[in-house]
């Protein structure tokens, strides 16, 4: 218990009469003011805490309060017999009212405030209890054990299951669903046996036909129960996880019961709140709408699903797993078209300086524009083609591939970027040609100071114009091979005899000037930026619909894999809607965000709201991130 009032012997008390709030405040900001120009870690944010318009008015509003309720003994006030009224009448007797005064009687004749005294009044008169029907009097002296328990049933279900034992054809509770009906009386437990139901003795019943009884039943429900002896203490801690699968219990014929259970999707964030059962845990999806939990499969039991679901599909082995020694395949793959590639060498080669030319022309108050060009994004599109994007997504990083098998749920935490830390890595990705590139573009235009896209690496000599470390980093075969091999690319393809690449490196860098980095990904590369170094923030780019695809983009151009440029055609739109859906399908437990691209401007607003969210506001990220591996 804390003591009454706790004071410090060597210090003289403040003397509330002495000194009024504001005055201390203004003592306290003057001697905050001082650590600021100290430099004193914090003292800035702690001063302009104190400094808060807000935090002023409340204490004027404290001690008009203050003043007005000291003064000859008053009859005790309480809310609920109309303190704000009180106060107003007294007010308005004052002679002469001092400026607070009249303040405070502006402040208390609002009527939005008038409106919740009145609501509280009312509520605090009210009898909340339910009107219970008399114990019987007939209860024999050999059931002490027994406990009554009358709850009062209303639209809401009882949120207890029920299990009957086969041997013996007694009844018992199974569990009781944390935050129902059954859990906030407090009174029925899981393993308690129950006797009768508003006087139906239960043994040998079957659980449909105690169902029955509890739906043909009005107002109170009265159990006759036999209390379980050794109640289980629930010291769990909180689990915050986020969904890395779908669940739907009423298609799972495992569930114990359906009605008890609770769907959630892909990416959803549920609380764990009861996990004593290692099959069936039970939990409340974020934000919560209902205080009720619902049963969701445990870890293991999901998993154990999903390996048999896995099984249970046809084998497809993994052709396009590629490392370096696989880099040939590449090349034949390239070769297949080599007709179409030969037939538009010109066209490449003078398109390529024109995207050159283009980055210049983008240079932003003498800052360059980096991690535009084009060469790694048409790398995706040659794999894409060969292989069936989704199907190379998944199947080139084989631990991304089955990561949602191995863990159907991420354990999450609430994380706060810290002004101090490095900047969370923004990841964008959509379908090609959604409009990842465009928007990444106009967001670093806005303020190149802030943002920055990262350098890529390739292994094609520099052209005379270029610089090392500004267009890209120009390195050996074997150096590329070396980084490779170090797991040191987010991603990296092959495009025409040369390897072209986005380093963790390069993200680094930038994060490390202080600067907000943003970089676009293809979804097997989400496990290389989701990590405690990097902290992606991923921001899926969605299409909108086909229709207005075509009625935005009617004087846009989408770049063809042969670096030519031409205006959208109908097919190019539902392209990029079937890979949007495909890629939202497989991947959206990563995004912390959606922006649907359909009028350029608003989505531009949107990403950069998105980018400060991610930095100024809480957000859920994995656990891993924060919390040492050897205690995860
Ligand atoms: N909302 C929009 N309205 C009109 N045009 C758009 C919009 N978004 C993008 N565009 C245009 O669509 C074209 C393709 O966009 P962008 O180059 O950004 O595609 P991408 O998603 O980066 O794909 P890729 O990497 O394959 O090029 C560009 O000409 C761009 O200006």
């Amino acid at each position: 218990m804390r003591p009454d009032v706790e004071t410090d012997p060597g210090s003289a008390p403040l003397e509330m009469g002495d000194k009024d709030l504001t005055q201390i405040l203004a003592h306290v900001i003057a001697e905050v003011r001082g650590s600021v120009n100290k430099d004193i870690n914090g003292a800035e944010l702690l001063y302009s805490l104190l400094n808060a318009p807000w935090l002023h008015s409340l204490l004027k509003v404290y001690e008009c309060l203050q003043r007005h309720l000291k003064g000859p003994a008053r009859p005790y006030l309480s809310y609920s017999s109309g303190l704000s009224l009180q106060i107003l009448s007294d007010l308005l007797a004052v002679q002469n009212p001092s400026n607070e005064a009249r303040e405070l009687y502006a402040l208390l004749s609002h009527p939005h405030l008038q409106a919740l005294l009145s609501a509280h009044d009312t509520v605090s008169l009210r009898d909340y209890e339910p009107d219970l029907p008399p114990l019987p009097k007939d209860l024999p002296e050999d059931e002490e054990a027994m406990r009554i328990v009358c709850l009062v049933k209303n639209n809401q279900t009882l949120g207890a299951t029920i299990r009957r034992d086969d041997v013996t054809g007694e009844i018992y509770i199974a569990r009781v669903i944390h935050g129902g009906l059954a859990d906030r009386s407090g009174l029925l437990h899981a393993g308690d046996r129950l006797v009768e139901v508003n006087g139906h003795p239960v043994f040998g019943l079957e659980p449909e036909q105690i169902i029955q009884i509890l739906a043909r039943s009005h107002g109170t429900i009265m159990f006759k129960v036999v209390p379980i002896t050794d109640r289980p203490v629930n010291n769990q801690t909180m689990l915050y996880v986020r969904a890395m699968v779908d669940y739907n219990p009423h298609v799972d014929p495992s569930i114990p019961c359906a009605d008890a259970g609770m769907a959630f999707r892909k990416g959803d964030i549920l609380e764990i709140v009861d996990q004593s059962d290692t099959l069936w845990w039970q939990a409340v999806k974020l934000p919560s709408i209902s205080a009720c939990a619902g049963l969701i499969p445990s870890t293991s039991l999901l998993n154990r699903k999903q390996k048999e679901l896995w099984w249970a599909q046809p084998y497809h082995p993994h052709t396009c797993v590629k490392t370096l020694s696989t880099v040939d395949e590449e090349d034949d793959m390239i070769a297949i078209d080599e007709k179409c590639v030969e037939a538009d060498e010109e066209a490449f080669e003078s398109e390529e300086l024109k995207d050159e030319e283009s980055e210049f022309s983008t240079n932003v108050e003498g800052i360059y524009l980096t991690g535009f060009r084009r060469s790694l994004r048409l790398c995706r599109r040659w794999r894409g083609q060969a292989f069936g994007t989704s199907q190379f997504c998944t199947l080139r990083c084989p631990t991304s591939c089955y990561s949602s098998l191995a863990n159907p749920y991420e354990e999450v935490v609430r994380y706060q970027h810290h002004p101090e830390h490095p900047h969370r890595l923004i990841a964008l990705l959509g379908p090609s040609g959604v409009g990842v590139n465009e928007l990444r573009r106009r967001l670093i235009e806005i303020n190149p100071k802030v943002y920055q896209g990262a350098v890529p690496y390739t292994t094609r000599p520099p052209k005379c114009h270029e610089e090392s470390g500004r267009e890209y980093h120009f390195i050996s075969r074997e150096q590329f091979d070396t980084m490779v091999c170090n797991h040191r690319f987010i991603e990296f393809g092959e495009l025409r005899g040369h390897l072209y690449g986005t380093s963790v490196d390069a993200v680094k860098d930038v994060l490390a000037s202080g600067k907000i980095c943003v970089i676009d990904i293809e979804p097997y590369a989400l496990e290389s930026v989701r990590t405690a170094e990097l902290r992606a923030y991923v921001i899926f780019i969605k299409p909108p619909t086909v229709e207005q695809m075509k009625r935005t983009r009617m004087n846009s151009h989408i770049i063809t894999n042969y670096y030519s440029s031409r205006p959208f055609k109908d097919e190019d739109f539902q392209e990029i809607e079937d890979a949007g859906r495909n890629m939202e399908q497989h991947y959206c437990q990563f995004f912390d965000h959606v922006i649907v691209n359909d009028g350029l401007q608003s989505a531009c607003v949107q990403l950069l709201t998105a980018v400060r969210r991610a930095q100024d506001e809480p957000q859920w990220v994995p656990a891993a991130w924060i919390r040492p591996a050897d205690q995860s």
